[in-house]
């Protein structure tokens, strides 16, 4: 398939807002597409390479080259060529791919270029691409969305499903599983503002402690571990202490689900960056299971025996757990069949909970399926603190002691439009390692750098505690954070799901009037 023919469409569906249009704009693309590229067309579409950044800086990119009068350039072409940029390495990289660079850019037209250089900065993240796209595929294929997206939660990706499905129809979802093995998207939560809250939209539940760690999704295939993060990286060489405590387990054919976290001799848990900096690339993993030891806690089972679990209830997956793990590595769960009269008793687990020193409590619904891949109205997280998930849209170079470190975010809810809206700006709540860690960060993502402000991709979360909101004129949502302070960085979460303008609003229901 052409770049062109993915450039235009991409373009087209970036300027409508109907989401029928866009459907069928993408399911048109799609049905012309040979199925194995696929996969290809979904990624560019989104604005994400599958090599990963090439490393390649917004200068080198923002040369011009003379674009070519026809379009010929294929994204199989395209791909090629991004393959080579990320294997250049020793001396002389930079000239081996700025030489890359120009003959793919030259081969290209001049909208090819514009939607090259976006794709290749990674500066435009359609995060919502993926959910039309996937509509767009069911359209093209003829099958069901439904049905295509409960597969794509079982395999993990959508486009190997996409690219099996365009050839093979109905009939190839048919053979798509939940494998043990492979990563599949994790369950996610909604959130509640109170523990009645909770149970009032839920009903019968099940209250869980929330461990603020890392999530941790364990498969084992006899002697085979492998754990893998929220975002589906394989951490298993970085974590041995889940893999031998899984190998421990009497089955050898299941799937958990669980938290990470370290604790104290005190038994309280560790800060979370603690436990953040313990899974590390650069980290000595010997050393640090000596100065950091960390343990999982179970908290669900999507497989096990080699069955799939996760259409049934959350009480009859507990009862595959509790078979499976021992309660000493299980996280603490009080069961609400009777909300109305265990209100007092939901409360002290609650207030319990939090004395330990955890992060709040997770409140199930007792009949719910899991859902993968979703943030489910069945799952609602309870935390003390009101917290939001930011965009980092740029830093400013900091003054004093935080000469040379970026310093001060720029900070952003998701737009209805698929832009990112500023809501304030914060230094607050950084320590030197994290100042150290997000400048280096920073300064991959880094567009544009007048000397005072870095402009970044949007790709960086934040987690941002604050007061409440103010009106403002100064900034594109009207309003903006009162004493906004960072809690964390979250690389392991993408932009895509970070907040919302229209959810912010919606948590100040009480907003001062101007
Ligand atoms: N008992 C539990 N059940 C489910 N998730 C738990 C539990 N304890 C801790 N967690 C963690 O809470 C997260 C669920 O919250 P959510 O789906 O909002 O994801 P998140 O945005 O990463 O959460 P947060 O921002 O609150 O850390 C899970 O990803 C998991 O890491």
């Amino acid at each position: 398939m052409l770049l062109a023919e993915v450039a235009r469409v991409s373009a087209e569906v970036a300027g409508t807002s109907a989401r029928s249009r866009k459907t069928a704009l993408l399911a048109e693309l799609f049905a012309a597409a040979p199925p194995d590229e696929a996969g290809l067309v979904i990624a560019y579409l989104a604005g994400r390479l599958p090599q990963g950044r090439p490393g390649i800086g917004w200068r080198a990119l923002a040369r011009e080259v003379p674009p070519a009068g026809e379009p010929t350039l294929a994204v199989g072409a395209v791909d090629a060529a991004v393959t080579e940029l990320a294997a250049v390495a020793g001396p002389g990289a930079q000239a081996g791919r700025r030489r890359i660079l120009d003959d793919l850019l030259g081969a290209a037209t001049a909208p090819e270029q514009r939607f090259l250089r976006s794709l290749l900065s990674g500066e435009v993240r359609q995060g919502a691409l993926d959910a039309v796209a996937l509509e767009g595929v069911a359209a093209a294929a003829g099958v069901p969305a439904t049905a295509l997206r409960r597969a794509v939660m079982l395999d993990g990706s959508l486009p190997r499903v996409a690219a099996a499905v365009l050839a093979g129809g109905e009939e190839a979802l048919r053979t798509v599983t939940l494998r043990v093995g492979r990563p599949v998207q994790p369950m996610l939560a909604g959130s509640a503002k109170s523990v009645a809250e909770a149970l009032a939209a839920l009903g019968p539940c099940v209250l869980e402690e929330k461990l603020d760690g890392i999530r941790v999704q364990v498969h084992r295939e006899g002697d085979a571990v492998r754990v893998y993060t929220r975002s589906l990286d394989e951490i298993t060489d970085r974590l041995p202490e889940v893999a031998d405590l899984a190998r421990a387990l009497p089955g050898d054919a299941f799937i958990l689900d669980g938290e990470v976290i370290g604790q104290g001799a005190d038994g309280r848990p560790v800060p979370f960056q603690e436990i953040a900096s313990r899974v590390g690339s650069r980290v000595d993993v010997a050393a640090a299971r000596q100065t950091l030891p960390v343990a999982p806690y179970f908290f669900d089972v999507l497989a096990a025996g080699g069955e799939v679990l996760l259409d049934l209830p959350v009480h009859e997956r507990f009862a595959t757990l509790a078979a499976l793990v021992p309660e000493a590595s299980r996280v603490r769960r009080l069961v609400v069949a009777d909300p109305a009269a265990q209100a007092a008793e939901a409360e002290r687990f609650w207030a319990d909970t939090l004395a330990r020193g955890h992060e709040g409590v997770m409140a199930k619904g007792l009949d719910s399926a899991y859902a993968a891949g979703r943030r489910g109205k069945h799952w609602l997280k309870v935390k003390p603190v009101h917290t939001l998930d930011l965009v980092v849209l740029a830093a400013e170079w900091g003054h004093g002691r935080r000469t040379g470190l970026l310093s001060n975010l720029h900070l952003g809810a998701r737009a209805a439009d698929g832009t990112f809206a500023m809501l304030g700006k914060t230094f607050k709540g950084l320590t030197d390692e994290m100042l150290r860690w997000q400048t280096e960060r920073l300064r991959e993502l880094a567009v544009e750098d007048d000397g005072f402000t870095v402009r970044v991709r949007p790709e960086l979360v934040v987690e941002i505690a604050y007061d409440g909101l103010q009106r403002s004129t100064r900034y594109p949502a009207g309003v903006a954070l009162r004493f906004a302070r960072v809690l964390r960085h979250r690389p392991d979460k993408p932009a895509s799901e970070a907040d919302t303008v229209a959810t912010v609003l919606a948590a100040h229901p009480g907003l001062p009037q101007r």
